[in-house]
């Protein structure tokens, strides 16, 4: 049974600062992600990571090959975007991994940190290509949650099962299965059996999202916006729940089962953002394109319309 997570429920989430706060009390947020081909990601989802309200973003470059094409650095390019980002280490209330990284370019050492990451305290949103490093269940285990799309679901699916993904699974879906046809529940049912076997939090991206967590529960959100399927809107996705879950982090390492709702909360802002920014916030209207920077931009407005 899937539950259906509202505007409303999100606003719920959505957490207000208060006149005790300060910036560590809002939440401290290390991102290592982007490299040295994909810097822009690294940029989305710092920039999507200060609009949701963070207290403070914290920039970690991994170790890396030079920029090719005359790019910059990841880290150059975080800072020119926003330069209220703090570098290297320090204390971090949660953090993104993988968004922006290709883990046939990743070094040993890169490997060994980020399976450090994994293995700490602090709750881990783990995308992209740091997917396949999600280690075993165990007690020294971070709090995760995942955030595949239906082609990392399924090379994840295949590695943790040791199977392919059964036909009637697959989880890039024919039309019917995000609409809520036979499909539907096939893809429901996959993400709920993922998530049991890997004991972590797992939000499956598409129009429909699914966010299964480990204890059985389902919500979905959506259908989303179509003008958000272009590319980078994912590492905005990934920028907006490391937020969230910065915020609420002694409560994420209280109970993991609190990963699902701030896993469907970013899910809600993030369409509500690209709404806005498509000129279409009520979801009446066609909208018009948009790009994954417009999306990350609209975050603040759009956070404003939900609560
Ligand atoms: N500005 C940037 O720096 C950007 C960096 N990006 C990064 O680029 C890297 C590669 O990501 P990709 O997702 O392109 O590639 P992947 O390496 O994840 O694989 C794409 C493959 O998966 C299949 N697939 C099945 N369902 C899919 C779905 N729903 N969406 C996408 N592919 C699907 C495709 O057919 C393709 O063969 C990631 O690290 C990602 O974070 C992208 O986010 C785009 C923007
Ligand atoms: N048809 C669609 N309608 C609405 N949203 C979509 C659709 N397809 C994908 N999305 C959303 O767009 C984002 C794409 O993320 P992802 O595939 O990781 O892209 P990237 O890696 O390029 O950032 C996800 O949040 C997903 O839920």
């Amino acid at each position: 049974m899937t539950e259906h997570w509202t505007r409303e429920h999100a606003a719920e989430r959505l957490r207000r600062p208060g006149a005790h706060d300060d910036k560590y009390r809002r939440g401290v947020l290390g991102l290592r992600t982007g490299s040295a081909r994909y810097p822009g990601a690294a940029v989305l989802g710092a920039s999507a990571a200060w609009r949701t309200g963070a207290g403070m973003v914290r920039y970690l470059p991994g170790h890396d090959e030079d920029p090719p094409y005359g790019l910059p650095a990841p880290a150059a390019a975080v800072l020119a975007a926003h330069p209220e980002t703090v570098f290297g280490p320090g204390r971090c209330d949660a953090w993104v991994i993988g968004s922006g990284t290709d883990p046939a370019a990743r070094s040993a050492l890169e490997q060994s940190e980020l399976l450090e990451l994994l293995h700490g305290s602090a709750p881990v949103v783990v995308d992209a290509g740091a997917l396949d490093l999600v280690p075993r269940p165990s007690a020294d285990r971070a709090p995760l949650i995942l955030t595949p799309h239906a082609g990392e679901f399924e090379r994840l699916w295949e590695r943790t099962m040791r199977a392919p993904l059964p036909r009637e699974w697959v989880a890039r879906p024919p039309a019917d299965a995000e609409a809520g046809g036979n499909g539907a529940a096939a893809r429901q049912e996959a993400a709920r059996r993922l998530a049991e076997r890997l004991d972590a939090t797992l939000l499956l991206k598409g129009s429909l999202t699914l966010i299964a967590s480990p204890g059985g529960r389902v919500l979905s959100c959506g259908p989303a916006t179509p003008w958000l399927a272009s590319a980078g809107t994912g590492d905005v996705l990934a920028g907006i729940l490391g937020a969230l879950v910065a915020a609420r982090s002694a409560e994420v390492r209280d109970d993991r089962e609190s990963l699902g709702p701030l896993g469907a909360t970013a899910a809600v802002l993030h369409d509500a953002a690209a709404r806005t920014a498509s000129g279409d916030p009520a979801a009446t209207a066609a909208g018009r394109p948009i790009t994954a920077g417009d999306v990350a931009q609209a975050i603040p407005a759009a956070w404003r319309a939900l609560v």
